[in-house]
């Protein structure tokens, strides 16, 4: 049945050749050898991003195959997007319970998730490979491949004193859609609210279009999976690192004005009734970009977010000092929660 799996489910998202064709075209081989052959164009350096879903910690167990693919391979590709990247490949580890295996309906499904946000990227990304195992747990590991010119990656360490913070989208929303999904919102939102924030937790769209033109943009620049605050401290503390590498003693940190982040109707909504700025700030599986940008830089940004139909919003700036702080209406307010974390 393991061979069966992959030829009927898996080939269909592969390269256009069998490996077979591929042997005697002398093209890239993909799925149906011990490893895939990739060619990586002159002047162009692979970038290699992995993250694991596991049914019960990154998706609730009752949700769609086609939201489960769909989200196992978004979640890379916004990790590509925040490189600069532009994928062009994916594999795929697979421990499945024998349940869905032998589901044709649910089989099929799942492949039409991987292939529904490949076609929404509008890109040509093939499944080159990955590996199949029967487990009693649904785990996904995606792990895709982007190419990116020679230097050019856009990194979490490039960060300055004095950059602009700005983030893509609005933040909370898929931390908003656990709960609508966990039936812990209900009546406080209207239908198209909670639909909203269920699309953003099981439908997240990886912002590639705007990561491919960050390169010449952004000084730095990560994905938000953990929330903001945490995500953002990773560039914070990478640009640190980068500083004192570079000879520098300069400690970096950041500002954050609460009021600047952006909020869907159902957030606001909610903020109305119950302040906090937990969901937002540290609940995660947001899977916007959030960037740092020299002051020079912004109207550019703004420009090529316009044109792609991408909300920017300047949350705050980079600082000289240690941590980061946030402000209401010029007033500091402490923060309890860092972000999501595993252990
Ligand atoms: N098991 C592992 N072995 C080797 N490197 C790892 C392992 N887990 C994580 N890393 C590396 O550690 C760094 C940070 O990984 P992490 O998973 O925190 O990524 P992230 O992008 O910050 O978060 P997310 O997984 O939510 O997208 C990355 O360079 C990643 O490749
Ligand atoms: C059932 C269920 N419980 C909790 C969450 C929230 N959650 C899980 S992992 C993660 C961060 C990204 O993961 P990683 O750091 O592993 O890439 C977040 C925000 C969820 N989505 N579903
Ligand atoms: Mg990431």
């Amino acid at each position: 049945m393991e061979f069966d799996l992959i030829h009927r489910y898996f080939a269909p998202l592969g390269l256009t050749k069998s490996a077979e064709q591929a042997a005697i075209d002398g093209t890239d081989i993909g799925i149906g050898d011990d490893g895939a052959v990739l060619s990586i164009p002159a002047g162009q350096q692979l970038v290699v991003v992995t993250d694991t879903l596991v049914s019960g910690v990154h998706f609730p167990e009752n949700t769609s195959a086609y939201d489960i693919a769909w989200k196992a391979l978004a979640v890379n590709l916004s990790d590509l997007a925040a490189m600069g990247a532009t994928p062009f490949a994916y594999s795929l580890g697979l421990s499945l319970p024998l349940e869905c295996a032998s589901d044709e309906e649910w089989m099929q499904d799942f492949v039409q998730g991987f292939a529904g946000l490949v076609k929404s990227t509008g890109l040509p990304i093939a499944l080159v490979g990955g590996d199949t195992t029967r487990s009693k747990t649904l785990t996904l590991t995606v792990s895709a491949k982007g190419l990116v010119g020679n230097g050019q990656a856009v990194l979490r360490s490039g960060a300055q004193s004095g950059d602009l913070i700005a983030v893509t989208g609005v933040l909370g929303e898929g931390a908003l859609g656990l709960q609508v999904a966990f039936g812990n919102i209900d009546s406080e939102l209207t239908a198209e609210q909670k639909q909203t924030a269920l699309n953003a937790l099981n439908r997240p769209q990886p912002q590639l279009a705007l990561g491919m033109c960050l390169k010449q943009i952004a000084n730095s620049a990560i994905d938000i999976s953990d929330g903001l605050l945490q995500d953002l401290g990773h560039i914070i503390k990478s640009s640190t690192k980068r500083q004192v590498v570079l000879g520098k003693t300069v400690q970096l940190g950041a500002k954050i004005f609460l009021e600047k982040i952006p909020l869907s109707s159902g957030m606001q909504q909610l903020f109305a009734s119950k302040v906090s700025w937990s969901l937002a700030l540290s609940g995660g599986d947001d899977y916007q970009l959030c960037m740092t940008v020299s002051p020079d830089k912004l109207t550019e940004l703004k420009l090529r977010a316009d044109e792609l139909g991408v909300e920017i919003a300047v949350i705050g700036e980079v600082t000289d000092g240690a941590g980061i702080k946030t402000y209401l209406d010029g007033k500091l307010v402490q923060q309890t929660e860092a972000g999501f974390q595993h252990f």
